[in-house]
């Protein structure tokens, strides 16, 4: 069997008074692809934060590389939370993202010439993040993601703005990232991503 790398059981969560989450859980093993998938409200990024270790939940357990989830250096190191845009450097270029996330993560999973290339930013490497499309950005934060290294990868609507071949690339690389031993867990909307990485499904229903 697999390492374990999430266990979650019995999440509950409020938010401003009103249950988003209830009894919410999730096992992942290290090469896992699990796809959290849901009406929208259902509590799917919220779920994603906890698992973060930035939302501590009311009730439950939740394990995750072995230990409860915090927001610390050493538990990031590992860990990869691709949610909302990040913001951008002013007055960095792409490339120089890229080039920033190599040096800070030291060393990684790609160069910084792979990652544009696999990302299809080479066209656009001395272009501020600004001067980018939506999809292109999302592109880019992806790519900055996937570059360094990390033994999980919590995703949140990977699929945003993705035109529907990049959906098909997107699928190939983190069928690669759970091969070379990576877990992932999405939320999304996409199922033609879920089924293309092969991902096991994790409904959640709305708990309000
Ligand atoms: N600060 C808050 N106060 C009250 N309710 C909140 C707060 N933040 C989020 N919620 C509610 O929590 C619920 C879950 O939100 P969440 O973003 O986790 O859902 P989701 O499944 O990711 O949705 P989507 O598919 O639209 O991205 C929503 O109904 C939302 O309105």
């Amino acid at each position: 069997m697999s390492e374990v790398i999430i266990a979650a059981r019995g999440v509950e969560v409020r938010l401003g008074g009103t249950p988003v989450l209830r009894d919410a859980g999730l096992v992942a093993a290290a090469g896992e692809i699990l796809a959290v998938v849901g009406e929208n409200g259902a509590g799917k990024s919220t779920l994603l934060r906890c698992l973060a270790g930035l939302h501590p939940p009311l009730r439950g357990r939740i394990e995750v590389l072995g230990g409860p989830p915090v927001d610390a250096a050493a538990f990031w190191k590992q860990i990869v939370l691709v949610g909302d845009e990040p913001a951008w450097y002013p007055g960095l270029s792409v490339e120089e993202h890229l080039e920033l996330a190599r040096v800070v993560h030291r060393g990684g999973r790609l160069t910084v010439a792979e990652a544009l290339e696999v990302f299809e930013l080479g066209g656009r490497a001395n272009l501020s993040p600004l001067s980018l499309s939506t999809g292109q950005r999302q592109r880019l934060s992806l790519a900055m993601a996937l570059l360094r290294p990390s033994r999980l990868l919590l995703l949140d609507e990977p699929e945003r703005g993705l035109d529907a071949a990049f959906r098909e690339r997107l699928a190939a690389i983190l069928n690669g990232y759970a091969r070379d031993g990576g877990t992932v867990v999405m939320a999304t909307h996409d199922l033609r991503l879920a089924t293309a990485t092969q991902a096991r499904l994790v409904t959640l229903e709305a708990a309000a």
